[in-house]
This record gives structure tokens, C-alpha cells and sequence, in this order.
């Protein structure tokens, strides 16, 4: 049995301390907020509520596994795509429904994405045997020598597009999913194809209540586990000594000692401050900063005829985009919007006759004060470019609040406010990211900075990862001196 502090109550850290709880350790959880769930928040107004991170979840089995029991809502339809030439492709969650509604898009690309689907398939279980299986220390035992192919080596997420589909619209909506792991598609890794296989073969949900409540149903369990949650409460230091994790001080000034420290800020975060460590340090800022966000949460008046839960309105260049985010570091000038409004199926978040908008652009992580022009004008640019794409809300808009890089930097600890930490940005990127385990005896990193990656499942299963390892390094029943 050991002592274990985690440092952040994220999805991450919160699954990692139920579990070691569960095991037998004895565990306690600092997080500098009031609140536990990291990411995972929302925004009240008015009656209108907001989620400040997901909207959509993904393999929800990995949360019922951890004996979350809530209701969930499936989306039949998954996206509403809206193109710069105005067309349409509803994502159907049905593969059959889904490539019939490719066909009418494009005629003759029905069975391309059929193709595309198999491939992506294939990636997944590839993925699922291998990469999301444990700390990539060592060979998982599942592992097949075809797996190494079956994810397409060397070839970027917008190549692999480029294969897949001669139409241009098909091409950007599989570049798109490189923006689920905050990264460009002409760097990415085709890998990141696999994330449509999640969504056709497991399922896209809502969680009535809106996404943040799981991070209330994770917070019961660990009462239950008898976990010991310290909220504002802020780690200034892990202290290490004799080449193992000692205790972790606290910015006010207390210590507590513990074998095990898991970090669940961003790896950056740890390397840069908790406990510094230059050379990391380096390796993180090579692999260049993932996106950033910048939210509006607008409360709407009136209903929106035939609005999908989930749209995405692209932009015309793709490439331009990218450009703006990752090489000229500036918020795009023609951004593709994201627009969320969960009460299409959740009449709780929104006064009656009235709708919540969550508008999401991808921008990249640099403070809003390093802008080319100001978070307010650039709120006026999305407006004027939703309006542009069919959806003017002029004279409907109550109020808009803004969520920006700055936010995601100061309430979180995140590295300039990018949302997944380092980048995925070349063909190795997924293997040059942070591992699980850190350079001291008993310290670990578990999160979206870290491997195997961000999101909501993955940060989960990351957590089950790094309590795999606690408990093979520090047995229950054995002394750990
Ligand atoms: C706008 C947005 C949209 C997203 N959309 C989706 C989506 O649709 N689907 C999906 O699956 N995922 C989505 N994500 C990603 C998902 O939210 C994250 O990957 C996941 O929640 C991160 O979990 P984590 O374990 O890394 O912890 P985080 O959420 O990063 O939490 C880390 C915690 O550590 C705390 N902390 C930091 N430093 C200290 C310290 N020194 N002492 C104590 N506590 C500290 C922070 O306050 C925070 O609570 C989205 C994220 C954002 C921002």
C-alpha cells in the first residue's frame, strides 16, 4: 500500500485516484479550483447553461466500466456538416444510413467511404490492441507485426483524405478530426482516421444535464472510495529526493509526504514549474503547442428551425486556416465555426423559447493580447461569418460570453491555453509525446498533455494506465520502502 497525492482532479487524475483507492492505496487529490472535473465545466447564465469543454462523448463503456450508471443520450445524427459551397452531409451514426448520405453529396463516393470506414476500423482495433493499451514502455501482449500497417505509417491524416476521396468537401471532413486532438491535418498522423470508427461503430452521446455532470457522478464514486479531495487547494512543488517523489508542497505553505505523485496538470506544467526539468522541457516545446479554443456561449432567443445538435460550418481553405493557426500563429481570418446547442435534445439548458449556442473556433495557443485584432472584434468576425454561412443572429442574441486561450491558460494550468499540450505534428508524434511515467521513483503523469492523448476516453483510459502502474510498482500488501 501507498501514499499517493494527485495533483489535479481531472478526468485523469480522477480516474486514476478511484482506482488506486479501489486498490487498496491511500489516496488524496489536491485541485487548486473550487470544483472537481477540470475541463469538464460549464457556464451558467440567466438560465442558460453552457458546456466549457466536451460536448460529445465517445466510448462511453470506459466510464460505465468505472461504475458511472447515468442515463445516456445516443445521437442518431452525429454532425451536421455545412460546406463552403453551401451543401450539406448529415453524419448519420448508422454506416449503411451514413454512406448513402455520402452518395448524394458526392455520387461515386459512397463506397469510398465504405473503404474509408473498414480502414478506419481496422486502424481503431489496431490502435485499441497497441497504443491505447498501456504506457508504451513495452510491446503490448495483444500487439500483431500487422498492426504496425494497419495505422499508415508516414502518411498525414490530410493524405491519408486525399486517398480516401477525390471529392474536396469529403477530404476536409476527414481532415477535420485531426481538430479532436487539436492538431493540423497536413502534420497529423493518419491515425487520427480512426476517430470516425469510434463515432459510426460505438456511437456519439449526450449526457442529459449537459456533459460537466459526469464529473459529478466520478466525484461520488470517489467519496465512496474514500478518497481524499482537497479542493483549492494548489500544488506549488513536488518535492524529490534520492531520485524518488518525497511529498508535495502546497501553495500555502503545507507538506504532505507520499511515495506516489501523479501529476494530472499539463506535463509542461510539471517540467516547468513543479518540478523542473529543462531537458523535458525542450522535448515538449518541440512538439509545438495543440490549438486552442475560443468560445462564444450566446443565450438565443427563439427556436432555430431544423438546428442539429452538433454542426460544423467549414470554411473555403482548409489550408489557409491551418496556415492562420499554426504557422502565422494568428486566429484564423475565415474559421470554421463549431456550433453546439444541446438544447436541440436537453430543454434544461435553455429557458423556454429560447436556445443555448456554444460556438467554437479553433484558435491557437497564444494569449488574446498577442491577437492581431481584439477578442471582441474577432467575436464579431464569427458572427458575421455564421451569418454569412445561413445563420444571422441579429436581433436574437441576448447575450454573448467568451471563453478564451487566457481562461483555459489561467483556470487550468494549460500551456498557453492549448487544450491537448503538445501537438500532434509528424508521422512519430503519437510516441513523442510525455509517457506515463516520470523521472523519479513513484512519479507519474496521467491527462491530455500525456500519453495516450486527450479527450475524454483517453484521458480515462490513461488513468487506468498509470493505476496499473502504481500497483505493479507499489504492490498492496507489500512494504514499499
Ligand atoms: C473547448 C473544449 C472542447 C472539448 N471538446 C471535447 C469533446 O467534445 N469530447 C471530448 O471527449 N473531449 C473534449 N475536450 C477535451 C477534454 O475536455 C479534455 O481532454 C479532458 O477533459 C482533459 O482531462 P485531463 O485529465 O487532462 O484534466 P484537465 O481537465 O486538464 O484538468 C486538470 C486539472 O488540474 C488542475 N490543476 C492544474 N494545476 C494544478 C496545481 N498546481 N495544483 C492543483 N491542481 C492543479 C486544474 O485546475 C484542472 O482541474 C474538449 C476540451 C475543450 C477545452
Amino acid at each position: 500500500m501507498a501514499e499517493v497525492s494527485v495533483i489535479g482532479g481531472g478526468v485523469g487524475g480522477m480516474v486514476s485516484a478511484l482506482l488506486l483507492a479501489r486498490s487498496g492505496h491511500e489516496v488524496r487529490l489536491f485541485e487548486q479550483l473550487p470544483r472537481l472535473g477540470g475541463k469538464l465545466a460549464e457556464h451558467r447564465r440567466d438560465g442558460f447553461t453552457f458546456s466549457l469543454g466536451p460536448s460529445l462523448l465517445t466510448l462511453p463503456g470506459v466510464f460505465r466500466e468505472l461504475g458511472v450508471r447515468r442515463e445516456l443520450v445516443e445521437l442518431r445524427e452525429l454532425c451536421r456538416y455545412r460546406f463552403a459551397d453551401g451543401s450539406r452531409l448529415s453524419a448519420h451514426r448508422d454506416p449503411e444510413r451514413m454512406a448513402a448520405e455520402v452518395e448524394r453529396l458526392a455520387p461515386g463516393q459512397g463506397a469510398r467511404w465504405r473503404a474509408f470506414h473498414a480502414w478506419a476500423r481496422g486502424c481503431l482495433e489496431a490502435s485499441t490492441r497497441t497504443f491505447f493499451a498501456g504506457p508504451l514502455t513495452r510491446p503490448p501482449s495483444e500487439a500483431r507485426l500487422s498492426d504496425l500497417t494497419a495505422v499508415a505509417p508516414g502518411r498525414t491524416l490530410a493524405g491519408l483524405a486525399r486517398r480516401a476521396f477525390t471529392d474536396r468537401r469529403l477530404r476536409q471532413y476527414v481532415a477535420r478530426y485531426a481538430t479532436y486532438a487539436g492538431s493540423n491535418p497536413y502534420r497529423a498522423p493518419a491515425a487520427l482516421g480512426c476517430i470516425p470508427a469510434i463515432e459510426h461503430d460505438h456511437g456519439g452521446w449526450y449526457v442529459p444535464g449537459g456533459l460537466p455532470t459526469l464529473a459529478d457522478d466520478l466525484a461520488r464514486l470517489l467519496e465512496e472510495a474514500q478518497v481524499e479531495v482537497r479542493l483549492s487547494a494548489r500544488v506549488c512543488e513536488v518535492v524529490a529526493g534520492g531520485g524518488r517523489v518525497r511529498a508535495v508542497r502546497l501553495a500555502d505553505g503545507g507538506e504532505v509526504g507520499c511515495e506516489v505523485v501523479i501529476v494530472n496538470t499539463d506535463a509542461a506544467e510539471l517540467y516547468g514549474h513543479l518540478l523542473p526539468d529543462r531537458r523535458r522541457l525542450r522535448r515538449i516545446a518541440a512538439l509545438g503547442p495543440s490549438s486552442s479554443a475560443f468560445l462564444l456561449l450566446a443565450g438565443v432567443e427563439g427556436r432555430t428551425e431544423g438546428l442539429a445538435h452538433h454542426s460544423i460550418l467549414f470554411s473555403a481553405d482548409y489550408r489557409a486556416e491551418f496556415g492562420d493557426l499554426f504557422e502565422h500563429r494568428r486566429p484564423p481570418r475565415d474559421p470554421t465555426v463549431y456550433v453546439g446547442c444541446a438544447s436541440v435534445d436537453d430543454p434544461s439548458q435553455a429557458p423556454e423559447g429560447a436556445e443555448a449556442w456554444t460556438m467554437l473556433v479553433n484558435v491557437p495557443a497564444r494569449d488574446p493580447s498577442r491577437w492581431p485584432l481584439s477578442p471582441q472584434a474577432y467575436r464579431d468576425l464569427v458572427l458575421e461569418r455564421l451569418a454569412e454561412r445561413g445563420h444571422d443572429l441579429s436581433g436574437r442574441l441576448r447575450f454573448v460570453d467568451l471563453f478564451t486561450p487566457a481562461d483555459l491558460r489561467e483556470r487550468y494550468g494549460a500551456w498557453g491555453g492549448a487544450i491537448y499540450g503538445g501537438a500532434y505534428s509528424g508521422p512519430l508524434a503519437p510516441f513523442r509525446r510525455p509517457g506515463n511515467r516520470g523521472p523519479r521513483r513513484g512519479l507519474y503523469l496521467v491527462g491530455g498533455s500525456v500519453h495516450p492523448g486527450g479527450g475524454l476516453p483517453l484521458v480515462a483510459m490513461g488513468g487506468r494506465i498509470v493505476a496499473d502502474l502504481v500497483n505493479r510498482d507499489f504492490p498492496v500488501g507489500k512494504a514499499t520502502s
